[in-house]
C-alpha cells in the first residue's frame, strides 16, 4: 500500500461537511440514530443516537456500562450494530471491519499507548501503510522510502508542536505523554474525517495530560472533529465544545460545557435530572 496521509491531501472533514444549503442547518460529520448493540441478553446500545458536527471536539462521557464502549466500537468498524444506521459527511456508510473504517477517514486513538515500542517515529506513523521508494525498487524490491518517511514525519510532529529532540530511536524511550504525543500525530496525519480518543489520559501523570490536553485541541485547529471518551471530567471540560452524555445505552443528553456544571452533567449521567 502506498498511500498518503490525509493532512497531505488538501481536504479536510469541515471542508466536505458543513451547512445543508436547503436547510441552513449544519450537517454533522458523523452521524447515527436508533443503535441497537445486543449481548446475548444484555443490550449495550438501546436505540443510541450520536452527532459529530464539524471542527468540534465532542466528549462522551458516562457511568460504567452506560454503552460508550460500544458506542465507538460501532463507530470505528469494530462492532456491527444489530440495528441502526451511521452516516459520514450525510452519505450512510456500513464499516465491515476497523480497518474499512480507517480506509474512510476515521483514526483512531486507544488508552493503552498503542504504539510499536520497538520502532521509531517514523515507521510508527507509517505503520501498515509503508511508503515506498520510486519505481522498480519500490515496486518490485518492496524497498521502503525511509527518508521520505521521516521528513513526513517530523512535519507531522511539528505541526502538533510535539518538540522531540530526535526523530530516531525507538519509541519505547520516550515518555509516556510523547508516545502519545506519536499516536495521535499519526491519527491526525492519516484521519481525514474524525479522530476518536478513547481514555487519551488515563494512563499518564498530570503534565503529561496537559500536553495530550493541548494536542488534542492543536488537531481540532487543524480543522478535524475529535472524539474523546473521558471519564475525567475537569478534562472533558476544559477542552470539549459539547459533551454527549451516554446512559443506559443511549445518549442521555447532549450539553455545552459553558452552559453546565460539572454536578449537572453528573445528574444527567446518574438519571437525577432528565433532559
Ligand atoms: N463483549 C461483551 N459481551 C457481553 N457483554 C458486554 C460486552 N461488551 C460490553 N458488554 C456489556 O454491555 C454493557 C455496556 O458496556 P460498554 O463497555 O459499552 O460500556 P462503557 O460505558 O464503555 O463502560 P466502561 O466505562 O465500564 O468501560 C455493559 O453491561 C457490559 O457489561
Amino acid at each position: 500500500m502506498n498511500q498518503k496521509p490525509a493532512a497531505d491531501e488538501k481536504q479536510s472533514a469541515t471542508q466536505e461537511a458543513g451547512t445543508n444549503e436547503e436547510t441552513g442547518l449544519v450537517q454533522p460529520v458523523m452521524k447515527a440514530r436508533g443503535l441497537v448493540q445486543r449481548y446475548g441478553p444484555v443490550t449495550a446500545l438501546d436505540g443510541c443516537d450520536f452527532d459529530l458536527l464539524p471542527g468540534e471536539v465532542l466528549a462522551v462521557i458516562g457511568d460504567n456500562g452506560a454503552g460508550k464502549s460500544s458506542l465507538i466500537k460501532a463507530l470505528t468498524g469494530a462492532a456491527r450494530p444489530d440495528e441502526g444506521q451511521i452516516w459520514l459527511d450525510g452519505k450512510e456508510v456500513h464499516f465491515k471491519s476497523p480497518l474499512d473504517a480507517r480506509r474512510q477517514g476515521i483514526e483512531t486513538v486507544y488508552q493503552n499507548l498503542a504504539v510499536a515500542p520497538a520502532l521509531d517515529i517514523a515507521s510508527n506513523l507509517y505503520l501498515g501503510r509503508e511508503k515506498r521508494r520510486k519505481g522498480v525498487l519500490g515496486t518490485v524490491f518492496r524497498m521502503l522510502d525511509k527518508p521520505a518517511m521521516k521528513t513526513a514525519s517530523a512535519r507531522h510532529m511539528a505541526e502538533l508542536n510535539i518538540g522531540l529532540q530526535s526523530m530516531g530511536g525507538a519509541v519505547e524511550n520516550l515518555s509516556g505523554g510523547q508516545r502519545q504525543g506519536v499516536a495521535v500525530a499519526r491519527a491526525a496525519a492519516w484521519a481525514s474525517h474524525v479522530v476518536i480518543m478513547d481514555e487519551p489520559t488515563a494512563a499518564l501523570g498530570v503534565k503529561e495530560s496537559a500536553q495530550v490536553l493541548e494536542l488534542i485541541g492543536k488537531v481540532r485547529e487543524r480543522g478535524l472533529p475529535v472524539v474523546l471518551i473521558s471519564h475525567n471530567m475537569p478534562h472533558v471540560f476544559e477542552i470539549a465544545d459539547r459533551i454527549h452524555i451516554q446512559r443506559l445505552g443511549r445518549r442521555a443528553g447532549v450539553v455545552k460545557p459553558s452552559d453546565h456544571t460539572m454536578s449537572d452533567v453528573v445528574a444527567i449521567m446518574t438519571g437525577a435530572v432528565q433532559i
